[in-house]
């Protein structure tokens, strides 16, 4: 069923995702753009300043992403799929709208957007939402015809993503000098957010304290657990950490911090542990920093054995699972009824965001969703 229909009624595919600095006079300006009227305290802002300079001013996260974009390009030729991909970002070129304006004049009219974050949050999905909506807006200002604009479900779940964060433990463990093994834990780490976002994340009326974006990792960890249990014949201790924190030290966000946690782990006894970016999907700064420099440094001070896995890149199975990802979405535009995989227990994400779906501060509009000023 796949080849060149299989797309309709799609005329594009959309990678969107965060942008990053490419040298050091980038740096100020995006960390500006990233943080325009968010209210981040200037020191916090001199101190991840700090870590794109360690990297001589050069976030990876444009490099992984021109590897996607070719990847995909690649996965979907292979399967004789006529759908070009373009890219654009948040925060940094190429930026969203300027891709749009392209894409409206290659006479794209119906774009399906994949955004590079897995889960339900308001920085993850609603905001890219509201990023188009504004994208969409300017273009339709300069008087252009825009396009519509959907946006692919939450992946999260999705077999080829966990099969494959799971697979990367499964090589981490073999990491771990072999009688270090058999005790390590596993620390699945994600971004920190405010609890007052986590807790409105997801559809309302909600899941609770933590919201869809704490329940969605919870899940996603203890299902690769259960998958590297089954591997390796060992069930391991796993839990959920959180990374990258900043905003006013007056606001609760989402706990514990990686560090934090790797010392009590120390202090208990625990000779091991392999850290796993489950909330990241490519090795940009929040893994290559916060993680492969700063985490692993507090482990090396502690003498805990510490390996950091794979994000899932793109990892042939997860670019075929991002493909799977448009076909069946392309299907339920058509109106048929395709099988939509996911594993756990939360089923399938929505593939339309409802109203209200990870609520920001401040009411914008945003496209692709129930709630969209767009047709
Ligand atoms: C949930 C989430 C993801 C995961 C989902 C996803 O992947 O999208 C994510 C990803 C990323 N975050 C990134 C970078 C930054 N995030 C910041 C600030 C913030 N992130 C937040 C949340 C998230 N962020 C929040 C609540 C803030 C506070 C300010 C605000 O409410 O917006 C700041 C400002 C300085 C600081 O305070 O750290 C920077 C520089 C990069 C690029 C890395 C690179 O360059 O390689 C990536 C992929
Ligand atoms: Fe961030």
């Amino acid at each position: 069923m796949e080849g060149v229909h299989a797309a309709q009624p799609y005329d594009a595919l959309l990678l969107l995702s965060f942008g990053g600095p490419e040298g050091p006079d980038d740096v100020l300006p995006f960390l500006e753009n990233v943080t325009r009227g968010r209210g981040i305290p200037r020191e916090r802002l001199a101190e991840v300043g700090a870590h794109y300079h360690l990297f001589g001013g050069v976030s990876p996260i444009n490099e992984q992403n021109r590897t996607l974009l070719a990847a995909l390009g690649d996965e979907l030729a292979a399967h004789d799929i006529d759908l070009p991909v373009y890219w654009g970002n948040r925060n940094w070129a190429p930026y969203l709208t300027d891709t749009l304006r392209q894409m409206v004049a290659d006479g794209r009219r119906r774009v399906l957007a994949l955004v590079t974050s897995a889960y339900a949050s308001y920085s993850g999905c609603r905001q890219y939402r509201e990023d188009l909506a504004e994208a969409l807006l300017t273009l339709r200002e300069e008087g252009l015809e825009v396009p519509r604009v959907d946006k692919l479900r939450l992946y999260y779940n999705h077999p080829g993503f966990l099969e494959t964060v799971a697979e990367g433990v499964r090589e981490s463990l073999e990491r771990l000098p072999s009688d270090a093994r058999a005790g390590a834990r596993l620390v699945f780490s994600t971004h920190s957010i405010p609890d007052s976002a986590a807790d409105v994340s997801g559809p309302p009326p909600g899941h609770g304290p933590g919201g869809a974006y704490v329940a969605q990792h919870m899940e996603a960890a203890r299902v690769v657990a259960e998958r590297v249990a089954e591997a390796t014949g060992v069930e391991r201790a796993w839990e959920l950490v959180y990374q990258s924190r900043s905003g006013s030290p007056r606001i609760p966000w989402l706990e514990p911090d990686v560090n934090d946690r790797l010392r009590e782990l120390a202090a208990e006894g625990v000779g091991a542990v392999v850290l796993v970016p489950v909330g990241f999907v490519s090795d940009h700064m929040e893994v290559r920093y916060d993680l492969d420099t700063e985490a692993l440094a507090t482990a090396e001070e502690l003498g805990l054995l510490a390996v950091r896995a794979p994000t899932v890149g793109a990892h042939p199975r997860f670019v075929a699972a991002l493909r799977e990802l448009v076909v069946e979405r392309a299907a339920a535009e058509r109106g048929q009824r395709p099988e939509r995989p996911a594993l756990g227990a939360f089923g399938a994400s929505h593939d339309l965001c409802p109203v209200g779906c990870c609520a920001g501060r401040v009411d914008k509009p945003a496209a692709a969703g129930a709630d969209s000023p767009f047709v």
